[in-house]
């Protein structure tokens, strides 16, 4: 295995996406191999690639880690986005947790039926307006990290949902100013800012077509 940082995942978002977003803000550059058939995911089965036979994986320091939050966990500790000590990382666990609940929420309804989706995302938006934006908000409005007084995964791990959640509803930030000033500090981080620009690892929402391969028979579950 090569020092060379490589990611095993589909040309989407689904569970990677958090895991990108965390290596660019580390500055870690890496690879991707995309998976497009079923015959790709059984051979890194049939390879012990896949500790639990899921995806994503990530090749990385030696090991093939799997789990997406694990990995995730994994480079957060390792770039010292992961607090300072047990009170930290617990604080940071539930804003991440929170944030990537928003973030499942919205994947789960672009990929239900088009009847149905309406109603849905109108349930999710409330959701977030009600129970997890103010939470956000107050946290932001008393310090510029959402836990202690330097960047961790939960400020990463926000800042990709607010993004999200602006994607489907393009004005619900629009009653939580310290969420946007939030925005704005993220968006000025260098890296980020690469990260944000045409071109990048960054993927796009689920379109048609993506939403159509998840559902074929022959493909992995996305979600
Ligand atoms: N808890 C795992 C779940 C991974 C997962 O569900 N992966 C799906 C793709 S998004 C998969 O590999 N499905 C194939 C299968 O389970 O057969 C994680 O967070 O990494």
């Amino acid at each position: 295995m090569s020092g060379k940082v490589v990611l095993y995942y589909f040309d989407g978002r689904g569970k990677m996406e958090s895991i990108r977003w965390l290596l660019a803000v580390a500055g870690v550059e890496f690879e991707e191999v995309f998976l497009t058939t079923r015959a790709q995911y059984e051979k890194l089965v049939n390879d012990g690639a896949l500790l639990f036979h899921q995806v994503p994986m990530v090749e990385m320091d030696g090991m093939k880690l799997v789990q997406s939050k694990a990995i995730m966990n994994y480079i957060a500790g390792k770039y010292n986005l992961y607090g300072k000590d047990p009170k930290e990382r617990v604080m940071i666990d539930m804003y991440a947790e929170a944030a990537r609940d928003i973030m499942d929420m919205i994947s789960m309804v672009l990929f239900t039926s088009p009847d149905n989706k309406k109603d849905e995302l109108e349930k999710v938006q409330v959701k977030a307006k009600v129970r997890t934006l103010p939470a956000f908000e107050k946290a932001l409005g008393a310090s510029q990290f959402l836990v202690g007084n330097q960047l961790s995964c939960a400020d990463v791990n926000f800042f990709e949902a607010s993004l999200m959640l602006e994607e489907v509803f393009p004005t619900i930030l629009s009653s939580f100013p310290n969420i946007q000033a939030f925005q704005k500090r993220m968006k000025a981080i260098p890296a980020i800012s690469k990260f944000l620009q045409p071109g990048s690892q960054r993927k796009p929402l689920p379109d048609d077509a993506l939403r159509k391969t998840a559902k074929e028979p022959t493909s992995l579950t996305l979600t």
